[in-house]
């Protein structure tokens, strides 16, 4: 406690001698016990607008600001990208431990992450069916700091190392399971804290000649890690601050009044619990509204296949008007509506494989696409096969997940692993939900517009599109 608390204060006078301004109505406060690491709360009332902090652009560990971009040229950066160019500078910060310009700010970063990379097998397994599981990429990871990062560091090893008579031996060890395993952390520490930081002024970014910036450049904003502004944790719509780029310094204030006593919260986006996992190692419900389920479209083909109506010479025009995808989406919507949760994409994948040839054809030569808002039973009807066998690949039923509810909740788990079977647990809930709220809601639609054994009558309307009835409800996006 005691070292946690003093790690702070010197982070704090470390930051201020650095030049940066603090307001005194914020403080950093302890937060292991709600397995929320640091934060920030408000000691005072804050009014909307206030300033929390303003830190200056010199402070931020950024690559333009370790001595590493004076000494390796600009162009192996450039070929490393945001996420490789920041890992391998705070590897070399990091390495310099005391002597680095960061000591103070690295004292306060966590050694260890509940992120889903971090994870072992079991418990990932509690994870089930759900698609997070392809997108951790630890392989690909693994990949880039073998065929990209190490080699660098092997060629600046003189740089790098710089003093040290073993340089290029230690280079080479860059390439051990635990130096791999430290780029891990660095890697996921940059996902959950750095930011994409906007340059200090229009000029800075490259502009034409009529001084507009180049559109690559908002592409990739370069990333760095912000003392004190990463220290603010987030909660979906809790969200009360926001972090603003000046010329010579960022600046955080105030959204909205905050009381004494109250957290100040930042924004990490609106996440599905799955990717807050994922990216942030937390869940809370609040983000339970942002939760998806996504359905690979390999079970679409698979299951239209056995249907006999998966028409692969359709895939091509369905590519040109950009409907195929590698999966679809089921999102969350309160009151669940078909129209705004599922995939409009995958309903005219579904719809488009059911025409008939000369429908199909009607359509193409027009350039058009089936309408989703005018999905009959028949599309209903395959799409509740799609979503019952989507449930079927998780281990568990919805019911039994729902019956061991009085397993203890991640926030009463007094071990990481009960935390992590808890968060997993809530996660594979929530895309089940989702997944059931979708079959009752497509079964409804069944049972109003005629289902699978009633064959709509398709007209065609007075624009020539294909009209497959419907509730002519108006879809998302
Ligand atoms: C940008 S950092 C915020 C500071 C962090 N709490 C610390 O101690 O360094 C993001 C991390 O904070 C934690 N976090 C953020 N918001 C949280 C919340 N509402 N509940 C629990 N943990 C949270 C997660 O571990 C996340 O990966």
């Amino acid at each position: 406690m005691a070292d946690f608390d003093g790690a702070s204060q010197a982070f704090l006078a470390w930051l201020r001698q650095s030049g940066a301004e603090i307001s005194p109505k914020i403080a950093p406060q302890d937060l292991r016990d709600k397995d929320a690491g640091r934060g920030v709360v408000a000691t005072q009332t804050i009014a909307e607008n206030e300033f929390l902090f303003r830190i200056p652009r010199s402070t931020i560990l950024s690559v333009e600001n370790s001595i590493l971009s004076t000494e390796i040229p600009a162009p192996t950066f450039a070929h490393l990208g945001p996420w490789l160019s920041l890992i391998l500078v705070m590897l070399y910060e990091y390495q310099n431990g005391n002597v680095s310009n960061w000591a103070p700010y690295f004292a306060v970063l966590p050694q260890s992450f509940d992120t889903l990379m971090f994870w072992a097998d079991d418990e990932l397994a509690q994870l089930e069916a759900s698609a997070v599981l392809y997108k951790i990429g630890k392989e690909d990871a693994d990949e880039m700091f073998a065929e990209q990062l190490v080699p660098v560091i092997e060629e600046f090893a003189n740089i790098f190392f710089s003093g040290d008579p073993r340089a290029q031996s230690l280079a080479k060890e860059m390439r051990s399971s635990r130096n791999l395993e430290r780029m891990h952390k660095i890697g996921s520490l940059i996902m959950a804290y750095a930011f994409d930081v906007e340059p200090s002024s229009p000029s800075a970014k490259e502009v034409d000649d009529e001084g507009f910036a180049e559109e690559e450049e908002d592409e990739a904003l370069p990333k760095a890690m912000v003392p004190l502004a990463d220290m603010l944790n987030a909660d979906a719509d809790q969200c009360n601050a926001r972090l603003f780029y000046e010329k010579d310094y960022l600046e955080m204030k105030a959204l909205k009044p905050i009381n004494a006593g109250e957290e100040v919260f930042n924004d990490y986006g609106p996440l599905p619990r799955s990717d807050l996992l994922r990216r942030y190692g937390y869940i809370t419900d609040n983000y339970a509204q942002y939760d998806v389920v996504e359905i690979p479209t390999d079970l679409v083909a698979e299951l239209l296949s056995k249907e006999g109506v998966w028409r692969e010479e359709r895939l091509q025009y369905l590519e040109e008007q950009e409907v195929l995808d590698s999966g679809y989406d089921i999102v969350a919507s309160d009151p669940f509506t078909l129209y705004e949760s599922l995939s409009p994409e995958l309903v005219v994948l579904v719809q488009s494989m059911l025409l008939s040839d000369e429908e199909f054809e009607k359509l193409r030569l027009k350039g058009r696409l089936p309408k989703p808002e005018k999905m009959t039973g028949k599309d209903a009807e395959i799409l509740c096969t799609i979503v019952r066998a989507r449930m079927a690949q998780y281990a568990t039923s919805l019911e039994v997940d729902l019956r061991r509810l009085e397993e203890v909740p991640a926030e009463d788990a007094a071990t990481p692993k009960q935390r992590h079977y808890a968060m997993a647990k809530a996660v594979r809930i929530g895309e089940k939900k989702l997944l059931a709220q979708a079959e009752d809601a497509l079964v409804e639609k069944m049972a109003r517009d005629g289902g699978a054994t009633t064959k709509r009558q398709r007209d065609v309307d007075e624009e020539g599109d294909v009209d497959m009835g419907g509730t002519g409800k108006k879809h998302r996006a």
